[in-house]
């Protein structure tokens, strides 16, 4: 196991400096044959990407995040994959924050870090709401998490709608509570991901998420990290929505909208400039 934190790039403290990133959670929704197909097809787009603009992968990062099943094929996919496109990074929607024991039904990061699993996501509304996951759980996780090499990507968001500064506060009681029990020099991505949002006709608005995001930022507990900090925004979110979020956000994380992989690449290509 990984005791170290490698970085998916060098830490960088401007908004110019900071890379891009983009990626999908395909949650519970596909087969383990349609998550082979989308992830197949993804990586075709991303290894073909024409030229003259750069590949995407130069500029940005990217993830994708299948079911804990299918996630070891989909890192072997993803590694036989012809350069650039073996650089995406896989992740995964959860783990448990022990490394092994006696936990039935559950996943170790330990063998998500094995199987190739770069990212790890906590705390996603979901989760929060059907399977009990509080911040206190969510903070022991990404402890886990970044102990065994990864990144944990840790959703944030509030659950009712409302005006921007009590939504900031929400959110940075979540906040406070992971980046007090990670290495202040570890890598965190942080999506913000309104509740009302998630699953919803269209995402929040541009000056919510903006305003939000800002306040996020702009933290002591934020802005005075070592560590890559990247905020990326999440809920209903697809192709046409990062330009307008762009400067404020470091990228977006999606759902629905991008479970098509030529609408996952439109957005992509956006994130990076491209389209
Ligand atoms: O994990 C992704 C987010 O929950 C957003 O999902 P959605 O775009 O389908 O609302």
């Amino acid at each position: 196991m990984a005791t170290h934190q490698p970085k998916l790039e060098a830490p960088a403290a401007t908004p110019a400096t900071r890379r891009r990133l983009v990626g999908v959670s395909t949650k519970m929704y596909f087969s383990a044959a349609r998550t082979a197909s989308f992830v197949s097809s993804i990586l075709t787009l991303l290894a073909t990407s024409p030229s003259p603009s750069p590949n995407p992968l130069e500029t940005i990062d990217i993830f994708i995040i299948p079911d804990h099943i299918t996630l070891a094929s989909v890192a072997r996919q993803v590694s036989a994959a012809p350069s650039p496109a073996d650089r995406v990074l896989v992740g995964a929607q959860d783990c448990h924050s022990a490394l092994s024991g006696a936990f039935t039904g559950a996943v170790s990061p330990a063998v998500l870090a094995e199987v190739g699993c770069r990212i790890v996501e906590l705390g996603h509304a979901e989760r929060r709401r059907l399977f009990g996951e509080t911040d206190a759980s969510v903070a022991e996780k990404a402890k886990a998490v970044v102990a065994c090499g990864m990144v944990p990507l840790v959703c944030v968001g509030e659950r009712e709608v409302g005006v921007m500064g009590d939504a900031a506060e929400e959110v940075m009681v979540q906040v406070r509570s992971v980046l007090a029990a990670v290495p202040g020099d570890a890598e965190v991505v942080l999506a913000y991901e309104p509740v009302w949002a998630i699953g919803a006709a269209a995402p929040a608005g541009v000056e919510h998420v903006c305003g939000v995001v800002r306040m996020v930022r702009g933290s002591d507990e934020v802005n005075g990290r070592i560590g890559l900090t990247r905020i990326v925004y999440g809920g209903s979110a697809g192709p046409g929505l990062f330009r307008r979020l762009a400067g404020e956000v470091d990228g977006l994380f999606l759902g629905r909208f991008a479970h098509e992989p030529e609408g996952f690449y439109k957005t992509i290509c956006e994130v990076a400039d491209m389209g």
